[in-house]
């Protein structure tokens, strides 16, 4: 894919040009405080690029889902302090999107200054499925630019305004960032060195079937762990009481079960689970046990693979060429329940070959667990769009680059 799109240097001589910049700055948030910055320091380069170019920069983002109009506790100013922070320039704010204080915002920017707009989700034109709406709000931030760079990757899966549509009103381009996601992820998919293990887990089960189906033919191994085991064990007839269970995907797992075992790839399931009686909260220390995956009492949920299947999964990524890990094994934001994912994430900082974190709560996992991040060949910035790319899908973000 990106061997077709033009990078940043076909948009000629910036210098003076306003250029539109769409990053992925969806970070988590604690409060105002940012708790993993990852995103923000992955949309540094193509930023500073621009800017050192002698671009008037102006970066366009979002956070979290905010329902089409402002709303404060999704405001982007955090970000832009911390943006300012890794730049070590300052960072015009913009208190909207396409009103009177981002064209003023961008009005005042001078050659190599950058504005971040507050979050483009705060316009119901952003998301709407409607493409007229969404083709007249695209319009107005098509206004504030002469030019458009797509280097968040993480959102390269959703055809919204910011996104899509703007890049067919201005002269577009991809960063650098979407350029290297496509990269590696594209060297996953095509030609991948063998083994090749896949490892999924968190909780979005269904999102993650469609990854499955792609992979069946193009992976040997499938580890699974995380919240998706237990449709899994279900699906093989083990009863997984208060577990995280997704009934209708019950028949998609049997059906995959069937097939990998026919094309000789190996689902490998925990023989063993962490378990409580409860979801943790901050008003009860947990009781964490360990029993058996296909014993797992009625009043007890599964929260993190076994130590026997850590060991299981760690084995089988040992001698592995190429891995993909998307989705925590447990709910690793409670200690009591992160050895699994520390042990994955372990593994994966000693394969022989490529290793590729994707999806934004695995990536935070890796950071949290305190592992460095240049121990693994790639840590994604997309969840939903390294998913999407592996499933195979058109994504939206970056077939508009592509259109001749
Ligand atoms: N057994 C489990 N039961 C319930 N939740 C779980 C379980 N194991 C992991 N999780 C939760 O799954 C969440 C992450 O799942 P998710 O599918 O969102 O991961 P991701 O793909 O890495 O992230 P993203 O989709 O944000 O990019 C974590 O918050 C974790 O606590
Ligand atoms: O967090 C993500 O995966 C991206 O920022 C996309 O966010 P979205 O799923 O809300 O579109």
């Amino acid at each position: 894919m990106a061997e077709k799109t033009a990078g940043i240097e076909s948009l000629g001589d910036l210098r003076g040009k306003r250029v539109l910049v769409r990053s992925d700055l969806n970070v988590p948030l604690d409060g105002t405080t940012i708790t993993d910055d990852g995103r923000i320091r992955a949309s540094v380069p193509t930023i500073k690029q621009l800017a050192e170019a002698g671009a008037r920069v102006v970066v366009t983002a979002h956070l979290g889902r905010p329902k089409g109009e402002p709303d404060p506790a999704y405001s982007l100013r955090p970000v832009a302090e911390r943006l300012s922070e890794l730049l070590g320039r300052p960072v015009a704010f913009a208190t909207d999107t396409v009103g009177s204080s981002a064209t003023e915002t961008v009005e005042g920017l001078g050659d190599g200054d950058v504005a971040l707009l507050e979050n483009v989700r705060f316009n119901d034109g952003e998301t709407s499925k409607d493409d007229a709406v969404r083709s007249s709000f695209a319009d107005q931030l098509a206004q504030l630019a002469d030019a458009f760079v797509s280097d968040g990757f993480g959102v390269v899966h959703r055809k919204q305004a910011s996104v899509y549509d703007v890049a067919l009103r201005l002269p577009s381009a991809m960063g650098g960032l979407v350029a290297a996601e496509v990269d590696v992820l594209r060297r996953l998919t095509e030609h991948p060195e063998r083994p090749y293990v896949v490892v999924l887990g968190g909780s979005k089960v269904s999102d993650k079937l469609g990854v499955i189906d792609n992979l069946i033919d193009k992976a040997d191994k499938i580890l699974i762990g995380g919240g998706m085991v237990f449709t899994f064990l279900k699906a093989q007839g083990h009863e997984v009481g208060k577990s995280l269970l997704e009934e209708d995907q019950l028949d998609t797992c049997t059906r995959y079960l069937a097939e990998a075992a026919d094309r000789g790839v190996e689902i490998v399931l925990p023989t063993d689970v962490v378990v409580d009686t409860e979801f943790p909260s901050s008003d009860r220390e947990p009781e964490p046990r360990v029993v058996a995956a296909d014993a797992i009492p009625a009043d007890a949920l599964g929260l993190d693979i076994g130590p026997e299947s850590s060991a299981a999964f760690a084995a089988a990524l040992a001698d592995a060429r190429t891995v993909f890990w998307n989705g925590p094994m447990g709910v690793f934001e409670v200690d009591a329940f992160a050895d699994g994912t520390r042990a994955v994430a372990e593994a994966l900082t000693k394969v022989d070959g490529l290793s590729v974190v994707g999806g934004g709560d695995s990536a935070a996992a890796v950071r949290t667990l305190g592992f460095d991040e240049a121990a693994f060949g790639h840590i994604s910035t997309g969840g939903g769009a390294s998913l999407e790319f592996l499933e195979g899908k058109e994504l939206p973000g970056i077939a508009v680059l592509e259109r001749d």
